[in-house]
């Protein structure tokens, strides 16, 4: 085994058992309160097997991308833990809720376009896998209009990410579609 191979495998796995420990307390949003953290391994695992993207600190990236922003997790953290370049790809995709909701959506669309690559690769997947999640289920609390709002602007979102991954931006607008149609 190279020493690359063993870097990489031990970065992702220790992102993989950081993010399962700081989520433990938190559930999705479905019937069946699934934990947390099948949300960031679900994003990353999009990016492997469907985006075929192998890069370690963009996995790390995905699975770490919500511990900022919904847990007790500090940048600090993420940078001693990961390093530099883990923290951005973190860092870019961290939405500031001191916010108004509002502002924060707003915010994600002008954003998307000056966030560094390995960032947009994970903002893609992280929409990916909750409209597939919205499509599969209504979360607990949403209506329909709640639906149609997330899905149009994730697609407004996705819309400046457009042309990195072909397969990606084909499953995004797919999935977007079919959701517009059942809640209608
Ligand atoms: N589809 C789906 N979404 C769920 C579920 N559980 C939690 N979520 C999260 O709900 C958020 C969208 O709901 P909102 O009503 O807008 O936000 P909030 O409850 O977190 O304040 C998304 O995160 P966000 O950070 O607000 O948006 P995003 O930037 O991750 O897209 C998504 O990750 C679930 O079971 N299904």
């Amino acid at each position: 085994m190279s020493n690359n191979y063993i870097q990489d495998m031990s970065l992702v796995i220790k992102a993989a058992d950081f993010a399962a420990r700081k989520h433990n307390t938190q559930r999705r949003k479905d019937a069946a309160q699934t934990p947390y953290v099948n949300h960031p391994i679900g994003a990353a695992y999009i990016l492997t097997n469907e985006a075929k993207v192998y890069d370690a600190v963009t996995l790390a990236g995905a699975i770490l991308h919500d511990t900022v922003e919904d847990t007790d997790t500090s940048f600090e953290e993420i940078r001693n833990e990961f390093g530099d370049e883990v923290l951005s790809v973190v860092r870019d995709v961290t939405d500031d809720k001191s916010l108004s909701k509002e502002e924060t959506k707003r915010l994600q669309i002008v954003h998307a376009p000056h966030i560094c690559e390995k960032a947009k690769y994970v903002k893609l997947a992280d929409k990916l896998n909750n409209l597939r999640d919205l499509e599969r289920y209504l979360p607990v609390g949403w209506d329909k209009e709640t639906a149609r709002k997330y899905a149009s602007w994730s697609r407004e979102v996705v819309s400046k990410l457009k042309g990195l991954n072909e397969t990606l931006d084909k499953e995004l607008e797919d999935v977007i579609e079919k959701i517009l149609v059942k809640y209608q």
